[in-house]
């Protein structure tokens, strides 16, 4: 056996055969050869051949293998470019991948001031940050590799100016030059190999999300966006201060009751995995409108670092495109589907109908949000590490019995008008200054060095327990409540004698709220009516469509046996 093994043994033979006259002389012909050989034979010609040849006869090859490189990598790799002057994004790029770089990139740093907002639960808007400014380091080599959830990741930042310098042939090109030397900015290039340009996207969405919410502990709220010709999509609809969880008022027990589920729930991860069981939670808040059923959801967000993604299911939707959003739910989000009774998709339709059509339609052939729909959506939710699923109604009767089974719906919690404590503790959230959890209408309370007298008696507590009686328990909804508040807290503020000023808005507020709930029950017959009427017209059109078919049918039939009679 040859050194070169078998493979190498034959290369070198086809080697040896090349040099052979006989070889070239059957490839060529007698005459070809002859003149060939007299050519290469002249050292001369060789030389001034091999000169001008080569580079023209190697060129298809060099772009050839650079096409084809471009294509692979086209291909096979996907890259966002991102501007400096993009601003926020790109330091949150920045920071995050600096982040994921091990201890030897950071020999060579750039520093950076920022402002820090560490072990700082709430940012709080008004006073901006209470400590002091600290350095970030981020490495200044330009080339930069990290795996991230298992895909690998290479960074490139290089300089590039706009392209509208480019072609500037102002003073021979020297100014296009100098423009562009001037006008350079860093472009962090970010590859990744995969063909799914989302799926970079994806990331880095995430990886801007993550620092901005270090930076400035804000949750992100999603909304849905539905359209029937322009399909479905996830719009950021703002970024909104942490909401504490102790802002939120509920009923004696509600929110222990609700946070000890959940922390067992985000503790539980791999006893789920475990059993085998769809890690992920559903719960029920029910209520009419004001109760606190968004604040709340807003509230755990906030206290789990997450973010609300609220899915408001209108007519456009269709079981394509609810199937869609809760795939694409935005990254580290509770989703609240709100209003789930007021689904006319699928409400009015009755149970068999909305179980067995898949997909549905109505009677213009539009496809329609059918029951089964709802239910594979939500049941995909699972994909979607620890998912949190909270849906919102006003009444629970409207909902169909397969979407509240255990499992689907864990907990359920009514959210109703306020009561007693729920009375009070909103007295004292308004009126006593001191509460550093009170955010928004914090900043509307009044001020304590104009309020004189306020201080003393609005939190007295013979004072409280006056104001508490003088609002029925379970009649306004904590919204109502706060807005009454709102309203009045500059009058309060400047009153001699603040707790019989208020109480004696109270009547006037109460008659207020009788007539709004008059004016919703009167909107509400009118909803109804309509509903009973749609009902009704489609059942005629049914029946219609019925008597039409059976008709048609007998026809037939009895074409067909005049036919055979023939
Ligand atoms: N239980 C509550 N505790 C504290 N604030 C509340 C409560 N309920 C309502 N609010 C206040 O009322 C406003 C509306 O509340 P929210 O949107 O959470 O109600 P909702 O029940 O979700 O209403 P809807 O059904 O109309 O969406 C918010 O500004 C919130 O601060």
């Amino acid at each position: 056996m040859l050194p070169f093994g078998l493979w190498g043994d034959m290369v070198l033979d086809c080697l040896w055969r090349l040099t052979e006259e006989s070889f070239w002389l059957h490839i060529f012909g007698d005459r070809l050869f002859n003149l060939l050989k007299r050519y290469f034979g002249n050292d001369v010609v060789l030389c001034g051949m091999l000169f001008y040849i080569t580079p023209l006869l190697t060129a298809p090859f060099n772009t050839l293998v650079a096409t084809s490189t471009t294509k692979f990598y086209g291909y096979w790799y996907s890259t966002i470019k991102v501007n400096q002057k993009e601003g926020a994004a790109y330091t949150a790029l920045q920071s995050f991948i600096a982040s994921q770089l091990g201890e030897k990139d950071f020999r060579n740093v750039e520093a950076k001031m920022v402002e820090s907002t560490e072990n700082k639960e709430f940012y709080d808007d008004r006073t901006g940050p209470q400590q002091a400014p600290k350095l970030e380091l981020f490495p200044s080599e330009k080339n930069h590799e990290f795996y991230y959830k298992g895909h690998k990741i290479w960074v490139n930042i290089g300089k590039e100016a706009p392209s509208s310098f480019e072609n500037t042939e102002m003073y021979g090109g020297q100014l296009s030059e100098v423009l562009n030397m001037v006008n350079q900015v860093n472009v962090m290039s970010i590859t990744m190999r995969t063909r799914q340009t989302a799926l970079l996207h994806g990331f880095m969405e995430e990886w801007i999300e993550l620092q901005h919410r270090k930076k400035y502990g804000k949750m992100t709220i999603y909304k849905s966006s539905t359209s029937r010709y322009f399909g479905s999509s996830w719009i950021q609809v703002g970024t909104k201060a942490m909401r504490s969880f102790d802002s939120v008022f509920l009923k004696n027990g509600q929110k222990e009751t609700l946070l000890k589920d959940i922390q067992l729930f985000r503790q539980r991860e791999r006893w789920y995995a475990k059993l085998g069981l769809p890690y992920r939670r559903g719960y029920l808040l029910r209520g009419p409108p004001g109760t606190g059923k968004t604040s709340l959801v807003q509230s755990i967000a906030s206290k789990l670092n997450m973010n609300v993604a609220i899915l408001s299911i209108n007519s456009q939707m269709d079981d394509e495109l609810i199937q869609y959003l809760l795939r694409t739910m935005p990254y580290n989000s509770i989703l609240l589907i709100e209003d789930i009774d007021h689904c006319a998709g699928f409400k009015n339709k009755p149970s068999k109908d909305s179980m067995d059509a898949s997909p549905s339609s109505d009677s213009s052939g539009q496809p329609q949000l059918s029951m089964t729909g709802i239910l594979n959506a939500l049941d995909g939710v699972t994909a979607q590490e620890g998912s949190m699923i909270f849906m919102s109604c006003n009444n629970m009767d409207d909902i169909e019995p397969a979407l509240l089974r255990p499992g689907r719906i864990d907990i359920k919690m009514e959210l109703g008008y306020a009561d007693d404590d729920q009375i009070r503790a909103m007295y004292y959230r308004f009126m006593d200054q001191d509460d550093t959890d009170a955010d928004e209408p914090k900043a509307k309370a009044p001020s304590t060095s104009s309020s004189v007298s306020t201080e003393s008696t609005l939190t007295d507590l013979a004072d409280v327990e006056r104001f508490v009686r003088a609002i029925p328990s379970g009649y306004v909804t904590p919204a109502e409540l706060q807005n009454f508040f709102i309203c009045h807290l500059d009058a309060i503020e400047v009153s001699p004698n603040p707790i019989q000023h208020i109480i004696d808005l109270i009547p006037a507020f109460l008659d207020t709220v009788k007539a709004d709930r008059l004016h919703a029950e009167k909107h509400q017959g009118v909803d109804k009516q309509q509903q009973q009427g749609d009902k009704k017209e489609e059942g005629d059109k049914k029946e219609e469509g019925d008597k039409k078919e059976e008709g048609d049918k007998k026809e037939g039939d009895e074409e067909k046996t005049e036919a055979k009679a023939v």
